[in-house]
């Protein structure tokens, strides 16, 4: 039986073996605790029919807990070093395959088609590098891939943001943009301790799974989330005046959005951060006309 790579030892061993320096441009702060990742892969309720997507396994730490339980892992690494040593970790799982990509740039859907066929269960399952944290969760929602969810390991910060609720200061046009696409919840705070290198940052693991229907009905989705944006460019300003000076100039811009707030029934003086995805959804519909 070979050992777990995500112990300390053992991760010490495979980086001293190659050579290898982390890369803090790159978010590497690998997960040395197995316990942790084993935590993180319940929250994927994996089965032996599933399929998980990786993105960054680093030195393999997590993907081979995926591996132990899902049907077929596909992992994206951006770095080229790491390749190497992925073939070596990962070697005793043939059900495995590592792809030496930058995610922001991949065509996953193709990809999945590719290594998936028709899987019908996929999630995607990841200790995301915190730089690109936001992109990478939004390529992966707007594109609406055919996935069950996704359990990432991100900012403790970014992931309040995610999952907060109206009237908090956490909440913005970030949990607006990924609560209208999933049902989010924050399921674990990890400490500092369970990384090599330890992050400068607090980390949570989040998991997000994919609304059948939208929660809400918007005429157009652009336009949707261009509203909650603008509502939200200036914390402290009304609604009003937050989508006056944001939305593009037209023919009495101010009278039109006084009218598309009366019609949705949101009152001017309100901020942003108090209304609903239901609100802003009401919001962005009755603002459509007047900007089309
Ligand atoms: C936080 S580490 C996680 C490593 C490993 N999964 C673990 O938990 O120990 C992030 C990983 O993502 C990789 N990475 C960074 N940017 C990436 C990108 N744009 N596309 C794919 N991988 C990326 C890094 O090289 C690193 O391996």
């Amino acid at each position: 039986m070979h050992k777990d790579i995500a112990t300390p030892v053992r991760t010490k061993e495979i980086l001293d073996k190659y050579g290898f320096s982390f890369k803090k441009s790159l978010g590497q702060n690998f997960l040395i605790d197995t316990n942790i990742l084993n935590r993180i892969v319940d929250h994927a309720e994996l089965t032996d029919h599933s399929g998980a997507i990786e993105i960054g396994p680093g030195i393999g730490a997590l993907t081979e807990q995926l591996a132990k339980r899902a049907e077929k892992v596909v992992a994206f690494e951006i770095d080229q070093r790491l390749l190497p040593i992925l073939e070596d970790t990962l070697s005793p799982y043939p059900n495995v395959k590592v792809i030496h990509s930058d995610v922001l740039k991949a065509d996953v859907q193709a990809v999945m088609k590719e290594e998936f066929g028709k899987q019908e269960d996929v999630m995607v399952v990841a200790n995301l590098p915190y730089y690109v944290t936001t992109p990478i969760l939004m390529k992966l929602l707007e594109e609406r891939l055919p996935i069950r969810g996704i359990v990432c390991m991100l900012q403790k910060e970014v992931g309040d943001r995610i999952s907060a609720k109206p009237g908090t200061k956490e909440y913005g046009s970030l949990s607006i943009a990924v609560q209208y696409y999933t049902k989010a919840e924050t399921v674990m705070i990890v400490p500092k301790t369970v990384f090599m290198p330890q992050p400068n940052v607090d980390s949570a693991v989040i998991r997000l799974t994919l609304h059948e229907e939208p929660p809400v009905k918007v005429t157009d989705e652009k336009f949707f989330f261009q509203v909650t944006r603008s509502s939200f460019a200036q914390r402290r300003k009304t609604i009003l005046n937050n989508l006056t000076s944001q939305l593009p100039d037209g023919k009495q811009k101010k009278e039109s959005i006084q009218a598309a707030l009366q019609q949705a029934g949101v009152e001017e003086s309100r901020r942003g951060e108090t209304l609903t995805i239901d609100e802003f959804a009401q919001l962005s519909n009755a603002l459509y006309p007047y900007f089309h």
